[in-house]
């Protein structure tokens, strides 16, 4: 077949069954002839995929507009062996509300999606099937696949309807009651590829990196000192959220991610000035940020300022005061 990909193509695991979110934001980032698509339960198991060699990358979720950071996504990269991630996309979201043929709105009692799809429609479901309770699903495909299983009575489905991304109806022959649902018109997903460690892409002007930052418990001050490392040298912060780390109460790490990349003097001033003051950094791969809008440089923090204002330090060391 045409569309098959050769043999040594590479392997991606992502957030399955076929006809996922997720599954588009692939698509988008790599064609299905040029790939192996690895369908899996969730998002933790794509990126143990790639840890274990598996799979040589995974595209995952890592942020909407409803529920801000995927959090599955955010912890299992930010423990573990080193994983970096190499490119981004964003999707827009909007759901199609699916039954078996013939049921009615009215009869709804129970609907299943994901947890982060069902996020984004709650004040449409409230408004528009009041009486009815979330079943959450591993993924709004797999709850659309099984109410379209014939095999499964309707009384043992589990729900009664299934939210679902556009034109999943159509390709399960199941019955499409409202579409283009959406509690924000706007809504998106913002989608990585990830891989194992190696050389990040080259730089280009609009790029993102993103990292994982613990702070000193042992005085105050610590998150502005952290925050300082940044704005010091010009570079700004297009996301920053704290996620708990899980071993005491009270004790959190910030996911960062920085306009910049690390071929950049100001990004890698930043990351040493992290490196110098902070028990934990991990670096987690500067790549270009799908807006694509180049990164404003702030006077004085180009790599030919940094570069001549070594020099200038350089020659002072050697006693030479121009
Ligand atoms: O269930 C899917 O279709 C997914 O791809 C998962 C997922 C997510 O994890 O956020 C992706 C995009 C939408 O925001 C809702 C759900």
């Amino acid at each position: 077949m045409s569309d098959e990909p050769v043999s040594d193509a590479p392997r991606y695991a992502y957030l399955g069954p076929e006809g996922t979110f997720t599954e588009a934001a692939l698509r988008m980032m790599v064609p299905a002839d040029q790939a192996h698509y690895l369908p899996v339960i969730d998002v933790p198991t794509a990126i143990a995929a790639v840890r274990e060699g598996e799979a040589d990358y995974a595209v995952v979720a890592i942020e909407n507009t409803v529920e801000g950071g995927v959090t599955a996504t955010l912890d299992t990269l930010a423990e573990g062996s080193p994983l970096v991630i190499l490119g981004e996309t964003v999707l827009p979201v909007a759901f199609e509300l699916l039954v078996r043929p013939g049921v009615r709105v009215s009869r709804i009692r129970r609907v299943s999606a994901h947890s982060h799809g069902w996020a984004q429609v709650r004040r449409w479901a409230h408004a528009t099937l009041p009486e009815a309770t979330f079943v959450p699903s591993s993924s709004n495909a797999a709850a659309a696949r099984l109410l379209a299983d014939s095999s499964v009575p309707a009384d043992q489905v589990g729900f009664d309807a299934a939210l679902a991304p556009p034109g999943t109806g159509a390709a399960l022959g199941l019955e499409v009651l409202a579409d283009r649902i959406a509690d924000n018109v706007n809504a998106a997903t913002r989608f990585v590829r990830v891989g194992r460690p190696q050389e990040p892409p080259a730089p280009t002007g609009a790029d993102k990196t993103t990292l994982v930052v613990h702070l000193p418990t042992d005085r105050s001050g610590a998150l502005l000192e952290m925050l300082e490392q940044f704005a010091v040298r010009g570079v700004n912060l297009s996301r920053i959220e704290s996620r708990p780390i899980g071993e005491r109460p009270g004790e959190y790490s910030f996911s960062i991610d920085a306009l910049g990349h690390i071929a950049e003097q100001r990004m890698a001033e930043a990351l040493i000035g992290l490196r110098r003051t902070c028990p934990v950094v991990r670096y987690l791969g500067s790549y270009p940020a799908v807006h694509r809008e180049v990164t404003p440089i702030a006077t004085g923090t180009a790599d030919a300022d940094f570069a001549s204002a070594r020099a200038w330090v350089d020659e002072l060391r050697l006693g030479r005061h121009a």
